[in-house]
């Protein structure tokens, strides 16, 4: 199982100061030469990647005539805040900045039709050159799969279980706000809908409580139009009433109000069969605009959508590449409605998929299956989509493991439809691949739900990702729908702050952010959030924090106040924010540099969904690019370590045909010092490669401890075979039964989900009673390879290609924002602080692949010091064993399964040469390695 790892890594940075005597070598400046960096290009330019031909893909940069601002624009305006890192601007100039968005280069952004621009004031920064300074120890999240972190849960995340039949108060990301809206009924099946199958319709107060419904302003189009349509009937200039008022009087005219609303639905659902039986017998532009109006009340597709739709209704498979808030989701909600079959999407989130399945319009039924729901809430979502009731199924791509839920497609059912969202998670080039999604295959999914067309989706994806997903999924180079990855009512700014806290606020109580009632503050470091927040409060900002280390129940609840404006900021990590569709996000502020510009893309499209002109602020410091520096070196793996781990996987004992094999999470781990995610990414390679190795099986609690109560075992033995297979694997410790649930199956022959049904069985009876744990993967040997040295050096080679791409991500982020700080010549539409025209340049050349050649190493060489701490780190840490790339994570500060932060960040050289290339600190730690032990001993 993929476990949702946010803060798992327990990657820990540490500030240690330096020494006083000996201070740590000079940090590079912003703006330091090259000569003296070792170049780290990206795997993905020898990755053999032909660029895109087609047209779709645009690449025009901008235009160097755009119209400059008036030098009136760009001189700083006195203030008496001169010493800040930005400045406000008087009024009058503002209209002069808003002219300058106005007249941004557009021929290379999107122009999404309904983006209707209601212009917020403009904003004007000067930066401060001011050094930066150093935080406080601190947690990190990371977007990256491999530390996939999040408080949005992974399919097979086990922490924090969705109960569907009760979600609103488990899952930690229901939008109070926004979810609970009941449908209106146009459905035909009779089911109650999206939201009440999830139970999360609440109360009926609120669907006529013109109050609750006020504050929603951030509900998607399609439901906002619903309650349009309500609101008419309700009559606009009615006082708000509740229907729990005991006035007689009332709750009539209440029911006169649902009289006359079912027979609008009645008759809403009856002109949409209409509009869709017309539009699947002839798809022309006309109709499908119809059906949009009549489904969503839009009047017009958005840019791309209705290409997209086209074509997917022609049956032909298409990558498509629209900014967040674009209106992706409507590209196969629309064809679901015309489509004869099951359109099936897949999502890489629980939390995701249950946004999304609440924003379904309410015609469309939609169903869910992830590893969380009960047994029954699985059984029951089966049994509709066999009964072809459900329309549009969300599932995770673990999902395709599950014998049950294959089986329904391999009869009679097929789907029409499959979508693939987020699909740069299918590429490990991309800033967020998961190995789940590698099993995403055109052939995998073509043979196991007799699909044929597959759309698939993302805002962020560079050009090498784009290629890797379309060869994946087979989709023809010419089926490319391609809009700019950024929308254009974002203005970009970036000042270089040395007291960010302090300027934090001053942002936020200058103008245009303090009229902004709705903003999001992005930190990379879970005790920051919390830090910032409080500071926010003590100085009236109203605002919560969210990370994934706070209970699901709370971050739920800020999610819910932030979505109804009840307070002003969040401060989050990573894992606020996707699938929000909150409209009205007026700001987003990065107190942190992003990992990848595909962050920073994904995170300031959270702003100014509404079409509204938004700002979009990165307060910047280079400390937090150091430690995320090397932070980026915690997925590295030896060749070594990966011949010892197929080893493993491959043991003599374990290579029986058709045995179930498994190897414990934790435990393994720990033993190759190797994070779960790089273990799970190598199995998925043993799968999917050029030879098939193995085969992988669900995920699996393997440890049993189990006690009997009614018949005693060895009499239930003679009746149960699984009882006397069990009697004999297991071990007893103080009267209960310890055994290996793959062992055991295999020694009858029968699949570890035939065992744990059969102890269900037993349980359901009160016989037994049992606990799982030993989370583990699952899997069984289809051929041993013939040589583990060429296999691990083949791997190895692969995985630290995926490393250096990362750390080539981070250095891109880097760039565009020095280069905004300090080579930008404030022309062409900057100014000041503000820098959307040249950020947008560096962003579209980097996503197109062009330009990214002086994207250097930014970490120094070397250090007079660095071997002499090594040789005093092991002498005094003797009974200890290292490696080079132990030693090296130490004096970078970063954790791994095998050498904790508990353990070593006491430890006086703990992150002390994060600002010295990791690959130097190996090789010096390798030298030290050899004179302390011996070179046998490595
Ligand atoms: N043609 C249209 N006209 C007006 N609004 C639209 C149109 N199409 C979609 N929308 C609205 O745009 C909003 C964003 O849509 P959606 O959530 O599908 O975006 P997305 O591209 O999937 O974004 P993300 O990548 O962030 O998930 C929704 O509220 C949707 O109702």
């Amino acid at each position: 199982m993929e476990s949702d790892s946010e803060s798992s890594d327990g990657s820990h940075i540490s500030a240690t100061p330096p020494r006083e005597p000996n201070p740590p070598p000079p940090r590079p400046t912003l703006r330091s030469s090259n000569k003296s960096r070792i170049r780290v290009r990206a795997s993905s330019s020898n990755h053999s990647t032909p660029i895109l031909k087609s047209k779709k893909l645009s690449s025009n940069p901008p235009s160097n005539s755009d119209p400059k601002p008036t030098p009136k624009d760009r001189s700083p305006i006195p203030s008496p805040l001169s010493g800040l890192p930005f400045q406000i601007r008087r009024p009058s100039d503002q209209i002069s900045a808003i002219s300058t968005v106005e007249a941004l280069p557009a021929r290379h952004l999107s122009s999404s039709a309904s983006f209707s621009k209601f212009r917020r004031p403009s904003l004007n920064f000067e930066d401060d050159p001011s050094p930066p300074v150093f935080d406080s120890e601190s947690q990190v999240e990371s977007s990256g799969a491999h530390r996939l972190t999040s408080g949005l849960v992974s399919e097979e995340s086990k922490g924090e279980a969705v109960n569907t039949s009760n979600p609103v108060k488990r899952h930690p990301n229901l939008i109070g706000g926004s979810a609970p809206q009941p449908p209106v009924k146009l459905r035909k099946c009779g089911n109650e809908g999206n939201f009440v199958r999830l139970n999360l319709n609440r109360s009926k107060r609120r669907f006529l409580n013109k109050g609750s419904r006020s504050r929603n302003s951030h509900v998607s189009g399609g439901r906002k139009y619903y309650r349009k349509r309500r609101r008419k009937l309700e009559g606009e200039g009615e006082p708000e009433k509740s229907t729990y008022e005991e006035d007689g009087l009332v709750v009539e005219s209440v029911q006169q109000k649902q009289k006359k609303e079912s027979q609008s639905e009645k008759s809403d659902s009856k002109l949409i069969e209409e509009v869709v039986s017309v539009t699947r017998n002839e798809p022309s532009d006309e109709n499908l605009v119809k059906l949009l109006k009549v489904m969503y009340g839009y009047d017009s597709f958005r840019d791309g959508q209705l290409d997209a739709i086209k074509m997917v209704l022609a049956g032909e498979s298409v990558m498509l590449v629209l900014p967040t808030g674009a209106g992706k989701s409507l590209c196969y909600q629309l064809p679901a409605m015309i489509l004869p079959g099951i359109t099936v999407v897949v999502s890489p989130l629980i939390a995701l998929m249950i946004d999304q399945l609440k924003q379904l319009p309410p015609m469309i039924q939609g169903g869910l299956l992830c590893s969380s729901q009960t047994a029954e809430q699985v059984s029951e979502t089966l049994r509709q989509i066999q009964e072809r009731t459900i329309k549009v199924l969300y599932v995770s791509p673990e999902r395709f493991f599950n014998a049950e839920f294959l089986s329904l497609f391999s009869t009679n059912l097929s789907a029409s439809l499959v979508v693939v969202d987020e699909a740069h998670c299918i590429s490990e080039w991309s800033h967020n691949f998961r190995p789940s999604y590698m099993r995403l295959r055109a052939s995998m999914l073509r043979a196991s739900l007799n699909v044929k067309c597959i759309l698939a989706m993302t805002a962020t994806a560079t050009v090498t990702t784009l290629h890797d997903v379309m060869f994946a999924l087979a989709i023809p180079q010419t089926n490319i729908i391609q809009k700019a990855q950024l929308r254009d009512n974002l203005q970009l700014s970036v000042s270089l702050s040395g007291n960010r806290l302090k300027d934090l606020l001053m942002l936020l109580n200058s103008h245009p952010f303090k009229e902004v009632h709705s903003i999001i503050v992005y930190c990379k470091f879970q005790s920051e959030t919390d830090q910032i927040s409080r500071y926010l409060c003590d100085n009236n900002i109203s605002a919560k924090s969210y990370h994934g280390g706070i209970p699901a129940k709370d971050r739920t609840r800020t999610q819910e106040l932030f979505c109804s404006n009840k307070i002003r900021v969040v401060v989050a990590t990573v894992a606020f924010g996707m699938g929000l569709d909150k409209q009205d996000v007026g700001a987003v502020i990065h107190y942190s540099l992003p990992e990848s510009l595909e962050e920073y893309v994904q995170e300031i499209g959270r702003a100014g969904r509404d079409g509204r002109l938004s700002y979009c602020h990165l307060l910047f410091e280079d400390d937090t690019y150091f430690k995320l520096r090397s932070l980026m070196h915690s997925e590295g793996v030896d060749e070594y370590a990966i011949n010892k781990f197929l080893s493993e996987v491959f043991a003599s004992e374990k290579n029986l045909h058709g045995k179930i094999c498994s190897l414990v999470k934790e435990s393994a781990s720990r033993k190759f010092d190797m994070k779960e995610e790089v273990m799970l990414t190598i199995l998925t390679h043993l799968e999917l490669g050029e030879v098939q190795y193995l085969r992988l099986l669900p995920q699996l609690n393997v440890t049993c401890t189990l006690n009997f109560h009614k018949t005693p075992p060895v009499l239930l033995a003679e009746k149960e075979i699984a009882v006397a297979a069990i009697l004999k694997k297991s071990e007893t410790k103080q009267g209960q039964y310890v055994f290996d649930i793959p062992t055991t199956a295999n020694s009858i022959g029968i699949t570890a989900t035939d065992l744990s049904n059969q102890l269900q069985n037993l349980k359901f009876k009160g016989e037994i009673t049992y606990e799982l744990k030993d989370p583990a993967y699952c899997y069984t040997i289809m051929e041993v390879p013939g040589d583990f040295c060429s296999l691990s050096a083949h791997l190895t080679k692969w995985l630290s290609e995926v490393e250096i791409s990362k750390v080539w991500k981070l250095n891109a982020m880097f760039d565009a924002v020095v280069f905004a700080v300090n080579g930008c010549e404030k022309m062409h539409g900057c100014y000041g602080c503000q820098h959307t025209p040249c950020l947008q340049r560096k962003i579209v050349a980097y996503f197109n692949g062009e330009d990214n050649s002086d994207i250097s190493n930014k970490t120094g060489q070397t250090s007079p010091f660095l071997r002499a701490d090594i040789k005093v780190f092991l002498q005094s840490n003797s009974h200890t064993k290292f490696t080079p790339r132990a030693v090296a994570r130490i004096m970078h500060g970063i954790a791994s399964p095998a050498y904790t932060s508990t353990m070593w960040s006491k430890t006086h050289f703990w992150g002390r040469y994060t600002q010295i290339d990791f690959q130097m600190v190996m090789e010096a730690a390798k030298a030290e390695l050899m004179n302390f032990v011996g070179k046998d001993a490595l």
